[in-house]
């Protein structure tokens, strides 16, 4: 056989192996829509690169790849304000540990269901190891809605939740971290109840601690910080930067509050955020003090906004947020929130760069749209890795007892990102895909776990 051919024929067989195993996955389990999304565009990515290497499916690493190790699903009873004893479901997936413990945040959603944290859990295991630490994917959380619930509530359940969850993590297994509806507040209550079952204190065992107990410094403003410093990188590779860019980010929580900190640093003019009722336009610029303060300490809407800016407009809706012209748009919200109109939104309103600081989302044909045309696209599990790794720098630190500034982690933030892009646009150069950091992030992380499965034998 000619060389052409015999690539031809190990493509083709690359191309069925990746359809059997994602007609296996929706077979299996055919109502988990996100998570068949997040194997989807996965899979697709590697083909040339299992056509390169027929090991990876003679030792069917794909089939073990989208099992999870062990799923956890179990009931959380705990008691409301006015006395009434209510029930939650609470999710732990450990989907893989091939080069460290399982590491992962939880969400407190009442969207959430296996699907999601399924798709969530399979996405951390090629962000995880894209951050070059030794840390494996996994991911949890409840169908529980803090939103209008008090603290009493709040610490009620999560000590339920974690009642369960205990028995199953631990510094050296699994490190819980948080996720949307699971920030300082959750993880203080979770890491209190934990030491109470499980006795001394063991630091590492949750991220994102409060930092009087073993939290690190720049954990909270990681992943906004770190997404911002991969579309800096993405940038600047083209001649371009920050300075005076008009700049759209959705939601208001977390990620989108530090990612709009880090963007207004760098000179950017942040004109939008959102949460789920709506969207605020404030051509000024967003006042972040103003967010900050609805969001962090009042637990408000994002509408209340204009109260305090009445020169801003605020939109119900969640979604038109996308039709605001912009420079660069960061999706920071939730998953599949940006679709493929919202894709034809932003090109007609001059984007000229897309970050994802959410976990997926942009639906795979807002992101085929935005490659079609040329748009400079940073993939989640690339662009939003700054989280994850400053957990892992979390977790370093708690072992050594002892603290570095917030500049060191910052630094070393700054440099784990620089390594993600370095590394995603060479593995799409090297698969003939140049630019693409879709197919390149998710070929760079599938080589580093698919690498560490072979080595360990059958498990
Ligand atoms: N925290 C972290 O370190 C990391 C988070 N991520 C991802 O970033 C995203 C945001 O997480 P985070 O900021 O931590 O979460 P938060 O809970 O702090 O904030 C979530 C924000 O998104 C909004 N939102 C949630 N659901 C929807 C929806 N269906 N439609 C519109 N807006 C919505 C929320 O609005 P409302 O308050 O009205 O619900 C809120 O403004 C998630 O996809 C998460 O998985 C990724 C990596 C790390
Ligand atoms: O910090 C962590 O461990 C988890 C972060 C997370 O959940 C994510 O990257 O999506």
């Amino acid at each position: 056989m000619s060389t052409l051919s015999s690539t031809a024929s190990a493509t083709a067989s690359a191309e069925e192996y990746v359809q059997r195993v994602y007609s296996e996955v929706t077979r299996r389990d055919p109502l988990e829509q996100e998570f068949h999304q997040a194997v989807k565009e996965i899979l697709e990515c590697l083909v040339p690169v299992l056509a390169r290497h027929p090991q990876y499916q003679a030792n069917a690493v794909l089939e073990r790849l989208v099992e999870p190790e062990r799923t956890i699903s179990f009931r959380v009873p705990w008691t409301d304000d006015a006395g009434a004893v209510r029930v939650n479901r609470g999710y732990r997936v450990q989907f893989n540990s091939a080069i460290g413990p399982y590491k992962g945040g939880l969400r407190f959603h009442p969207s959430v269901y296996s699907g999601i944290i399924k798709f969530l859990g399979f996405e951390q295991i090629f962000k995880n190891a894209l951050t070059g630490l030794p840390i494996g994917g996994g991911k949890g959380g409840s169908d529980f809605d803090p939103k209008g619930k008090s603290d009493r509530e709040v610490m009620a359940f999560t000590q339920s939740f974690m009642t369960e969850l205990y028995r199953h993590i631990g510094q050296d297994t699994d490190i819980p971290a948080g996720d949307i509806g699971v920030g300082a507040r959750e993880i203080g209550y979770m890491f209190g109840q934990y030491k109470r079952i499980h006795g001394g204190h063991e630091a590492g065992v949750l991220t994102g601690k409060g930092l009087l107990y073993g939290g690190s410094l720049a954990r909270k403003e990681a992943t906004g910080y770190g997404l911002v410093y991969f579309v800096q990188e993405m940038l600047a590779a083209q001649c371009q930067n920050f300075e005076g860019q008009t700049v759209v980010v959705s939601g208001s929580g977390n990620v989108s509050i530090y990612a709009i900190e880090k963007l207004q640093q760098l000179g950017a003019l942040v004109v939008a955020c959102s949460d789920s009722g709506g969207y605020i336009y404030d051509p000024q610029g967003i006042n972040l003090d103003t967010v900050k303060r609805l969001k962090e300490q009042e637990r408000a809407r994002i509408s209340e906004y204009v109260t305090a800016h009445p020169h801003a407009e605020y939109t119900e809706g969640s979604t038109g947020i996308w039709t605001i012209p912009c420079r660069i748009a960061l999706p920071c919200a939730t998953q599949n929130e940006l679709d493929e109109d919202a894709a034809r939104a932003l090109v007609s309103g001059g984007v000229i760069a897309v970050g994802e600081g959410a976990n997926m989302p942009s639906t795979l044909p807002a992101i085929n749209y935005f490659l079609q045309q040329g748009i400079l696209f940073a993939p989640a599990k690339a662009a939003n890795a700054g989280g994850v790794a400053v957990s892992g720098l979390e977790m370093s630190q708690n072992g050594m007892r002892l603290s570095w500034s917030f500049e060191e982690v910052d630094e070393r933030l700054r440099m784990i990102m620089k390594n993600i892009y370095r590394s995603s646009v060479r593995a799409a150069e090297e698969y003939d895909m140049p630019g693409n950091l879709v197919a390149g992030s998710n070929i760079a992380g599938f080589l580093k776990v698919a690498d560490a499965m072979l080595a360990q034998g059958v498990v």
